[in-house]
């Protein structure tokens, strides 16, 4: 096939020496007149009016040169208008913004167009998840964005399609189904597409999947390629590629019988000239490695940054970041691209601070490890050993070799998740959205999967579930906070910071502007100065906010917008004590978007609807409450919470009406009466009588938390 009109076009746009012809024969030819094309996408960065691919452009920076709000005068930014969305769960989606449109997608992958000045409904498109895949989703019911090629917006949705959506009308034009539904697989990622193709990938390695990422033709969802992170099992040996026979040899025992994890569940980025696709890679199923590979070994591609050919999705290199990961380690957290000087030279560098706490810098040409030094406190390792570019482990932190606990710094929830960071390349800064806060990894002997419900970490969650204790909770609240870190990739150290009181904060937008703009928990959008962190400006949007902000113009004006609406995993699994808000927001979810004296102004915000903690007296035995509390650990606290100290997103069962009345209980968690909501029946994996422990124990949890209300020393 001879060079394509756009692949030219795309080529002279960049004036990119290595820029060279790879479409493949018969190769997919997709770019619309008057759409979105391979030279606007390769062109996103220096086009300011639009936001159109999740990262901003492909190198995912997330900075925009517009400065019309700035330092000076963003004290005059206000709401310009606001839409409220029809759920009421964890908004993580980053806007698409092209030609005078807004695209979003909220939970439960819906999608919804206004116009980006004014804020009329243009359409809306619900792909109508059932309730019942809510369990399927290890960290809410979340979708974090949209792609676009010609006419058309691709996305991702909760029980694994691949949809494409007219991007005028909102209608449907082809939907593929990418994941074996009788499996746990979910989709929360943003796809990307390249030449034509759309790249998705999915999640699930908290119970038992095994990742990849596939391409479609965005024609007419045709599956183009599969890419798996990890071997399958041992009959397919004969028919995989060198990159997965090298990685066998890094696994033990039966980990296909759990599909071995590493999900391809967030990050990705693309060099055009390098011709270079960038995929982070998550955690191993089971977490705790010694029931998912007993013998140990590397456990390649686990917690690995992998580069591939777009058109074919072969192997080029990879970058494993925690060999053998055992802490839900996953290096699925924001690829950044950018060109440094460090040493003398211009390197091209590909960034990432994932959850394992180092920030790293790659040689993305080659996958050789540049630099990388911590950037919020580690208690699992001294440091990277540059001759061999891995992490030299303590001894003690390996839970599954020694069998004991390990209260691990970073924890599961990482040092940064999924929350975008974004780049200032007059300050040479990178900000991260950090995460301080410690995970007890209490390894279970005898542990057995669960393929039917419930995560699959090979932990007891249960014995490490916060005790009603002042002073316990009182020390992990204070152990708990986040950070707005600005980093300086190259000398490896922290610039300034903004501390947060709590973990979970929003994604970054940066601007030409001199602004570094976040949400965070106690639902404050605010506006930073990019050289200092001083705050300039903020904005009280009455919920928690975890997205990241997007900034566009219309008609020469700039916005800027985002989603608010608190969610995700913090405010579902961790105990709800550890939120750091001064005071329970609810979830009010709602799309914002600001200009410069912009003067709207949102309703008042919704009265406080607390149930009191008034449980049912206690008159269960010891033995229902140990048999409760393992089982909530295990089915229950994934989403109500840890030691079901709730939060505001999911009902807090210690205040529920069911508590009080065994069959309305039994109705829910036996029969699933409210299973479209996401309450499925856990009658595959529980029997009554455990079913009845857990109300047991819930009622146990609420009275302690109720004696300690009393005292004023929750
Ligand atoms: O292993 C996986 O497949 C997977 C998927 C997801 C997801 O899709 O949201 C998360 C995680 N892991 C994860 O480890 C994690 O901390 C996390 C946080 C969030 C979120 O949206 O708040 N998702 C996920
Ligand atoms: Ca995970």
């Amino acid at each position: 096939m001879a060079r394509s009109r756009w692949f030219v076009a795309a080529c002279a746009a960049l004036a990119l020496a290595g820029c060279k012809d790879n479409a493949p024969e018969g190769g997919v030819d997709t770019a619309a007149e008057g759409g979105i094309d391979a030279a606007r996408l390769a062109n996103a960065a220096a086009d300011t009016a639009n936001w159109i691919t999740y990262g901003r452009d492909y190198s995912e920076q997330r900075y925009s040169p517009l400065d019309q709000i700035n330092e000076e005068n963003v004290g005059d930014l206000g709401l310009a208008w606001f839409a409220d969305l029809d759920t009421a769960r964890g908004q993580e989606g980053t806007p698409l913004v092209i030609d005078g449109t807004i695209y979003i997608t909220t939970a439960w992958s819906k999608v919804k167009a206004y116009d980006a000045a004014t804020g009329a409904p243009k359409w809306a498109y619900d792909p109508e998840v059932p309730g019942e895949v809510a369990p399927k989703a290890c960290c809410d019911v979340v979708n974090r964005g949209m792609a676009a090629w010609g006419d058309r917006l691709f996305m991702g949705t909760l029980d694994g399609r691949l949809v494409a959506l007219d991007r005028d009308t909102g209608k449907e034009v082809w939907s593929k189904v990418t994941v074996d539904r009788d499996q746990p697989y979910t989709i929360t990622g943003a796809p990307r597409v390249i030449d034509g193709k759309v790249i998705i990938g999915n999640s699930g390695a908290e119970f038992g999947v095994r990742g990849y990422v596939s391409a479609y033709d965005a024609t007419n969802g045709e599956q183009l390629w599969r890419f798996y992170t990890v071997p399958g099992a041992p009959d397919e040996t004969g028919s995989e590629p060198e990159y997965l026979a090298k990685a066998r040899a890094t696994w033990t025992g039966e980990w296909w019988e759990l599909g071995g994890g590493g999900t391809v569940w967030d990050a990705m980025a693309y060099d055009p000239a390098l011709d270079l696709l960038y995929i982070g890679v998550g955690n191993g199923t089971p977490w705790n490695q010694a029931y998912r590979s007993p013998g140990g070994g590397d456990n390649l591609y686990l917690s690995s940054i992998v580069a591939i050919r777009p058109d074919t999705g072969e192997y080029v290199w990879h970058y494993q970041t925690t060999p053998a990961e055992t802490w839900d380690f996953t290096a699925t957290q924001h690829i950044m691209l950018a060109d440094l000087e460090i040493g003398g030279r211009t390197r091209q560098v590909l960034m990432q601070a994932p959850k394992n706490g180092f920030f790293y810098v790659l040689d993305r040409a080659t996958g050789e490890l540049i630099s990388a030094d911590n950037y919020v406190p580690q208690n699992w390792t001294s440091g990277i050993d540059m001759a061999t570019g891995r992490p030299i482990v303590l001894p003690e932190a390996r839970f599954d070799k020694t069998g004991q606990p390990f209260i691990g710094t970073p924890g599961a929830a990482g040092g940064h998740s999924w929350h975008p960071m974004a780049f200032n390349p007059n300050e040479g800064l990178v900000y991260i959205p950090a995460i301080e806060a410690a995970f007890p990894y209490f390894p279970e002997a005898g542990w057995k999967p669960d393929r039917k419900r419930g995560m699959n970490t090979g932990l007891d969650l249960a014995a490490a579930a916060m005790p009603a204790d002042p002073a316990v909770r009182q020390a992990a609240r204070e152990a708990t906070k986040g950070a707005l870190i600005a980093w300086d990739p190259v000398t490896q150290s922290e610039r300034w910071r903004v501390p947060h009181s709590g973990p979970w904060n929003g994604g970054l937008l940066s601007t030409g502007g001199g602004l570094v703009f976040q949400g965070n928990a106690q639902g404050n959008f605010i506006a930073y100065a990019a050289n200092d962190g001083r705050e300039l400006w903020s904005f009280h949007a009455q919920t928690g906010i975890i997205a990241p902000p997007v900034t566009y113009t219309v008609n020469g004006e700039q916005y800027v917008a985002l989603l608010a609406g608190y969610g995700g995993v913090w405010p579902l699994s961790p105990s709800g004590i550890l939120s750091g808000q001064e005071r329970p927001l609810p979830n009010v979810s709602r799309l914002l978007v600001f200009k410069l004296g912009g003067s709207a102004k949102l309703p008042p915000p919704p009265p406080a609807q607390d149930r009191p903690l008034d449980p049912p007296p206690f008159r269960g035995t010891e033995a229902q409450v140990a048999s409760g509390s393992y089982s909530f650990g295990r089915y229950c606290s994934q989403c109500h919470n840890d030691a079901a100290v709730g939060s505001t997103v999911l009902p807090d069962l210690r205040r529920s009406p069911a508590l009080e009345n065994r069959d309305t209980w039994m109705a829910i968690v036996h029969d699933g009466a409210l299973k479209d909501n996401g309450m499925v029946s856990f009658a595959p994996s529980l029997t009554r009588e455990q079913i009845e422990a857990v109300r047991q124990y819930v009622i146990k949890r609420a009275n302690e938390d109720k004696a300690l209300e009393r005292q004023g020393r929750s």
